[in-house]
């Protein structure tokens, strides 16, 4: 079963996605620099591999490209080919959560704000987190850039896309969840870990970023969430059921030293830039959505609706929640031969 990427079900709900191609925020060249270990990562397969007393991967190492973490080939691997898998017992849900904490606040936040407590609870305990090597891998304060981060100005640029009032959305969601655990804790007068508005907004978009919803709830997976994103990868994240696993197939080949690349989901640049704090050159799900008034008395009124309505472009599966004006149609903004697509195909 096909997992995907958490915030965008929430997000999806806030209202219209417009395309983020005026302003192209890729700040990295895609093509992949000399391959080393990351700093802090390498005990940190073996590590896994011990907690999951199984093999995670044979075909894949840690290092660094432009995207950050990255996971390379470190053999041939061949399209088909099982790369990775995480069982179900080394990811991180909420059911993490020590009972008594899960119990305080069971029904206050959602599952990205458990997740982000219990992120910050492993993070003070240090060495003594029995998830100390994966914790002490995630991104720092500062080493993310999802528009939750920018300031003031940076988010005037964005000013005209949907993603400046997600943003807004966003921001006071989290400003909520933050209210409601601080609030849970100090009448039961438990101090479960002392944090920030600013670490929780950290944390809340690690998980975000990171996480995947699947059969056990939204988890985090670790060393799966090393890969990096590219739109048109046929591999995905899928769950196993039976073999109670997170499991990876290749799409295609792979020499030794290839950056693997997966596709975390069918997402615009606006989504990628929110969500995840970047985005890519040609997008090939990036749309705009072009309302449409035909008015009764023009002369071409019944001809124009017509083609409107034989040409109406469902919304993508993450948008399934809005309801898409009738008058509207979708423009592919990128398109292989290089033209606009004008009824979204
Ligand atoms: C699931 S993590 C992937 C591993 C990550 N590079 C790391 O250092 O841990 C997702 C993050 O990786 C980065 N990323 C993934 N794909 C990318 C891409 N195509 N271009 C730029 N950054 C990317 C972004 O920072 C994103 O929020």
């Amino acid at each position: 079963m096909p997992m995907s990427m958490p915030l965008r079900a929430r997000a999806a709900t806030a209202g219209l996605l417009w395309s983020l191609h005026t302003v192209h925020l890729n700040f990295h060249s895609p093509s992949l620099s000399k391959t080393q270990f990351s700093r802090n990562c390498d005990h940190f397969l073996p590590w896994l591999e011990r907690k999951a007393t199984s093999r995670i991967s044979s075909s894949l190492f840690i290092g660094e490209s432009s995207f950050g973490r990255s996971l390379f080939a470190s053999k041939i691997i061949r399209s088909g080919e099982c790369i990775l898998q995480v069982p179900y017992r080394v990811q991180i849900t909420a059911d993490n959560l020590l009972p008594e904490i899960r119990y305080l606040i069971a029904e206050q936040v959602g599952n990205i704000a458990k997740l982000a407590l219990l992120i910050l609870i492993e993070k003070k305990l240090g060495q003594g987190s029995e998830w100390y090597p994966y914790i002490s891998c995630l991104p720092q304060q500062g080493g993310l850039h999802n528009t939750v981060f920018w300031n003031e100005s940076e988010l005037e640029m964005i000013h005209p896309s949907s993603v400046y009032q997600e943003t807004i959305d966003q921001k006071s969601h989290i400003e909520k969840d933050f209210l409601a655990i601080k609030s849970v804790f100090e009448s039961s007068h438990q101090c479960v870990v002392d944090f920030t508005y600013k670490d929780f907004v950290h944390a809340c978009t690690l998980v975000g970023s990171r996480a995947w919803g699947g059969t056990k709830g939204l988890a985090l997976i670790p060393f799966a969430d090393f890969l990096n994103h590219d739109g048109v990868s046929e591999a995905i994240v899928m769950s196993d059921d039976d073999k109670q696993c997170s499991e990876i197939i290749a799409d295609r080949d792979y020499a030794p030293g290839e950056q693997v690349l997966i596709r975390y989901g069918k997402f615009s640049n606006a989504t990628l830039m929110l969500d995840f704090g970047f985005t890519i050159p040609y997008n090939i799900y990036d749309q705009v959505r072009i309302q449409f008034h035909i008015p009764k008395h023009d002369p071409l009124h019944d001809m124009k609706s017509e083609i409107m309505h034989r040409y109406f472009v469902p919304p993508p599966e993450d948008m399934k929640s809005l309801t898409y004006p009738l008058n509207s149609f979708s423009i592919n903004i990128w398109l292989s031969d290089g033209g606009c697509d004008p009824i979204g195909r």
